[in-house]
């Protein structure tokens, strides 16, 4: 592993497929010329809009976005993380909640499926039912790439379970991916004190990039797409507008972390 800059995208994703995708290629090359080599794209990027209109297009969203990745990958040689996007689960008339990781050659790193679905009813009225169109994942994913360290996946309010990033980190997770779409209601007291507590407890560097402003309806997302170093600083935080939180993973600031702070080797449970 060697030192590298990451990027994590914020948008403002609606209904509209290929307008999205524009966003995100445009995003992806901006990160890219200011340095990045891995760059992430939040949940939603390619979809953004109601339940029954995500599952009705949900093999055409799969289709697209999948190509959408390979592609920007290879054109703007970048590392990517694409997700979450619906792909059609088999078997099911529901989907998946899946993120994809695509190397500069436009090959595919690693797949991930959403573990916990978001189905909360909020004190500000909104109701989410997200299993009403998903079916949970139930695999794992540390990727383990030479240049970029050991990458564990995760998506949006998978956050809320601290014994996934526990496993993955135990599996050998050195940066942790969170691609959200978290509510602004949620994410104004929630968002930073869970991605700082997922950082600091496993010694790890936390990249999550993040959906913000107003969608559809009353969905209003949170925005602060943020990356967190392995002590739990903030690097650099996105604010509230679509674009992007880039800083440097460096592996002798987590080996310093990890020599300070042992926690990984002083675990008393499985
Ligand atoms: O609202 C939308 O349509 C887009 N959001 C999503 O697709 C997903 C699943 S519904 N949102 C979350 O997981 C939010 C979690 C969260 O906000 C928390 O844990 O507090």
């Amino acid at each position: 592993m060697e030192s590298y800059f990451a990027a994590a995208v914020q948008m403002t994703s609606t209904a509209d497929l290929e307008a999205n995708l524009e966003v995100a290629y445009e995003f992806v090359g901006i990160a890219a010329r200011r340095g990045a080599r891995l760059v992430t794209l939040p949940e939603n990027f390619a979809f953004l809009g109601l339940e029954a209109e995500k599952l009705e297009q949900a093999a055409r969203i799969a289709e697209r976005s999948e190509k959408f990745l390979h592609t920007a990958a290879r054109d703007w040689q970048v590392t990517l993380l694409g997700g979450g996007y619906p792909t059609p689960a088999e078997g099911t008339a529901k989907c998946y909640n899946t993120a994809l990781l695509v190397g500069p050659d436009g090959s595919e790193l690693g797949r991930y499926r959403k573990l916990h679905l978001f189905d909360v009813n909020l004190p500000d009225g909104n109701t989410y039912r997200e299993s009403d169109s998903v079916v949970p994942g139930h695999e794992l994913v540390v990727v383990r790439t030479p240049a970029l360290g050991n990458i564990g996946l995760s998506v949006c309010y998978d956050l809320r379970f601290p014994e996934l990033y526990r496993a993955l980190s135990a599996q050998g997770a050195q940066v942790l991916t969170v691609p959200s779409a978290f509510t602004a209601f949620t994410g104004k007291d929630h968002w930073r004190v869970l991605l700082r507590a997922r950082a600091i407890e496993n010694t790890c560097y936390v990249i999550a990039a993040a959906q913000t402003g107003e969608h559809y309806a009353r969905r209003q997302t949170y925005g602060h797409a943020l990356i967190i170093d392995p002590w739990g600083n903030m690097l650099a935080d996105a604010g509230d507008t679509p674009g992007m939180a880039i800083a440097e993973i460096d592996p002798g600031r987590l080996a310093q972390v990890r020599r300070q702070l042992p926690v990984l080797q002083h675990r008393q449970l499985p």
